[in-house]
């Protein structure tokens, strides 16, 4: 089990209804007014969200059996917060279009392939989750099937039928339950067709992304955020750079243009193998990638470091990794991070070492209570 594993929890709906109805600006005052509070001063505005709607890259919808006269039918939908059922509804503002689209034919062929939604009761059914990915620079689709168990009748003949509708699917790919979990993806799957991944472009690089590394859900704000850090970190040809929580290597391929060399802290495999691929698919030799929890990897780093980059998930940095960066004591931190909250706790703990210089709050997640930040730290 990955520490990344909430990223794959599915998108709710009742959270986002809860947004649906207070326009754009008014949830970004909230939001500002929520980040100085925490931070007790004023912040830069907010960096809106260049596409408010249908933002999402990234999308799950879950199984359930509907009754339709006599029988039972499957249909796809959304987690209802804090409950176990699942409401059928297929289309969501904040996906992308031609997610939804593709959602809407998958569920058309399991329909019309017989297959019925995994009831955990009965031990019976098979999907669980069906989720997409879309490259921004491409269009590419990757369709990722959370199945229990390893079977999938009809395979062949279904996914025929997928990219005769829609071509753009690049890849299917099953993701095999063996166990009962909430978790949405575990480690066991099977390429059902294409290569198991796709390709994404960010200022010229090419990304490999495969299913279970973590991406950016919403990629023109991604853009955006990246830029923005690179800008504030003021990297020089001479700095030693460290990214942690580096997912597939994004920000450490594109810092090293700036860099003399590049260090990326990983702990999900999945994520370290596109970032290592992702390194030679760019020719980039002043990148190094290395698995582990950043508890164990920062710590062997013998260098001083110039920069450091941290983008931990929505729990923050533990306590030990902040033990270990104020032993470092890099020159400069940029944290960047999808929960605020999190993030003041984190600095709060190394405030006294470190002068902040910049808060610059981005509307990556419109319509939902969620808000990226980025700051930038000085060394005293
Ligand atoms: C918010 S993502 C950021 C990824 C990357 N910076 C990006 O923009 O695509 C957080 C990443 O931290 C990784 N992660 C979580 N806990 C970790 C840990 N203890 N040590 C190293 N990486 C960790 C996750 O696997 C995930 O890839």
């Amino acid at each position: 089990m990955y520490k990344n594993d909430q990223e794959d929890y599915t998108f709710d709906s009742v959270e986002t209804i809860r947004f649906e109805s207070i326009s754009v600006k008014d949830q970004v005052k909230e939001k500002e007014k929520h980040i100085e509070k925490l931070f007790d001063q004023k912040v830069s505005p907010m960096v809106m969200n260049p596409k408010p709607r249908g933002y999402r890259h990234k999308a799950v919808l879950s199984a359930t059996n509907i009754k339709v006269g006599n029988s039972f039918q499957i249909r796809l939908g959304l987690f209802i917060e804090g409950s176990k059922d699942i409401k059928p509804r297929n289309g969501h503002y904040l996906h992308d279009a031609k997610i939804d689209e593709v959602f809407k034919t998958i569920e058309s062929l399991l329909i019309k392939y017989k297959f019925k939604a995994y009831q955990k009761r009965y031990q019976e059914g098979i999907i669980k989750h069906v989720m997409i990915r879309k490259s921004f620079d491409s269009g590419e689709l990757m369709v990722v099937f959370a199945t229990q168990n390893n079977v999938f009748p009809n395979h062949r003949k279904f996914i025929n039928e997928l990219i005769l509708a829609h071509p753009e699917v690049k890849t299917v790919v099953q993701n095999i339950h063996c166990k009962e979990t909430h978790l949405v993806l575990l480690e066991e799957e099977k390429i059902l067709y294409g290569k198991g991944f796709i390709t994404d472009a960010i200022d010229g690089f090419k990304f490999q992304i495969s299913s279970r590394s973590f991406y950016q859900v919403n990629p023109m704000q991604m853009f955006n955020i990246y830029d923005y850090a690179l800008k504030i970190a003021e990297i020089k040809p001479t700095d030693l750079v460290v990214d942690c929580y580096s997912g597939i290597g994004t920000l450490s391929i594109l810092a090293s243009k700036y860099a003399k060399t590049v260090y990326g802290l990983e702990i999900n495999s999945s994520s370290v193998a596109n970032a290592i691929t992702n390194k030679k698919l760019n020719n980039i030799s002043n990148v190094h990638f290395i698995q582990g929890d950043v508890e164990d990897t920062l710590e062997k780093l013998n260098d001083p470091i110039d920069i450091l980059i941290m983008d931990p998930t929505r729990d923050g940095a533990s306590l030990k990794f902040i033990e270990i960066v104020k032993k470092i004591k890099p020159k400069k931190i940029v944290y960047i991070s999808c929960n605020p909250d999190t993030q003041i706790r984190d600095i709060k703990q190394i405030g006294f070492m470190y002068k902040l210089l910049n808060i610059q709050p981005f509307d990556m997640f419109t319509y939902t209570s969620h808000v990226e930040n980025v700051i930038l730290l000085e060394l005293k």
